[in-house]
């Protein structure tokens, strides 16, 4: 059974100029211990779509689907409560953004422990402990004294980290990862892409990763959706992507690589287009 399966998610948001359809008829399905990449150009609906599944999207935006199911449960028709019992714990989420993603009036160790007593229910000194142990695990050097820190004490990839032990603080089956390293250090990147793949394999977790970054796909991902204005153009396992992709939008993407798709953006459609008819005209 598939742990998240999405089927014709559509996401409208209303705007002063009218009503915006970001997400348009998306599908998936993930398995306990897959990884997912979801992969496409700015503003291809990467974002919107699992913030929807999550529940995390503003009031502006109207969310339908034919089926949106995780481990067995309706999100569709559940409450914000019960929602709320679910998201943070059994599935979570890591965002492009360390810094921007903690808040900066309370130190990392209150973040993480308000977590383990919200969901889990654990004691102070309890909390603490685990709290530790999480550091510890997503490679944080003296993590007793580094609860005491506030987001602006850590730096981008320290932050990341305690992100990332926020988010497997209670062994979630599902972790959305949305461009975790992209606003990082180029070295540092690989150290966290490297830390998730090891907690994932650790965990058994479900992981989707949402990138810009071929790279990325290519060393993480078992299967792949490639995105494009709010439609999903192709999914794929990962070697049939690379060997043999079926859509235009895929070959052009595969085709502007090395050069243009390491960096931190895809390049456009219509970049591509640009380029290739440029090249021809040489
Ligand atoms: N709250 C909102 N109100 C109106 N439009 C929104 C809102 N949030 C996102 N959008 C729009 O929805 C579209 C999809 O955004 P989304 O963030 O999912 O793109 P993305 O593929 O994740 O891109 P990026 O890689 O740049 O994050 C974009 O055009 C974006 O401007």
């Amino acid at each position: 059974m598939a742990l998240l399966e999405i089927e014709n998610l559509v996401v409208e948001f209303q705007t002063s100029t009218g009503t915006f359809r970001a997400v348009d008829g998306v599908s998936m399905k993930v398995s306990a211990g897959e990884v997912l990449a979801i992969v496409g150009e700015s503003g291809s609906g990467k974002s919107v779509s699992m913030l929807a599944a999550m529940g995390l999207l503003p009031w502006t935006a109207k969310v339908t689907a034919d089926k949106l199911v995780f481990d067995g449960r309706n999100l569709l028709g559940m409450s914000g409560t019960e929602r709320r019992k679910i998201i943070g714990k059994d599935m979570s989420m890591i965002f492009q953004e360390p810094i921007a993603s903690l808040n900066p009036c309370f130190t990392v160790g209150f973040q993480i422990e308000e977590v383990l007593r919200i969901h889990l229910g654990l004691g102070k000194a309890e909390r603490r402990k685990r709290a530790i142990e999480l550091f510890d695990a997503v490679g944080i050097p003296n993590p007793a004294e580094r609860l005491g820190h506030f987001p602006h004490q850590m730096s981008g990839g320290q932050c990341q980290r305690v992100m990332i032990a926020i988010a497997i603080a209670c062994n979630p089956k599902l972790l959305i990862a949305d461009e975790p390293t992209t606003a990082l250090d180029v070295t540092i990147q690989k150290q966290i892409l490297d830390l998730l793949m090891r907690l994932q394999t650790e965990h058994g977790m479900g992981l989707i990763m949402i990138t810009h970054n071929m790279g990325v796909v290519a060393e993480t991902a078992d299967r792949v959706i490639v995105q494009y204005k709010g439609r999903k153009m192709e999914e794929a396992d990962v070697l049939s992507l690379f060997e043999a992709p079926k859509s235009d939008y895929t070959r052009a993407l595969l085709a502007a690589l090395p050069d243009n798709a390491t960096g931190d953006r895809l390049p456009t459609i219509g970049e591509i287009f640009k380029q290739t008819s440029e090249g021809a005209a040489q």
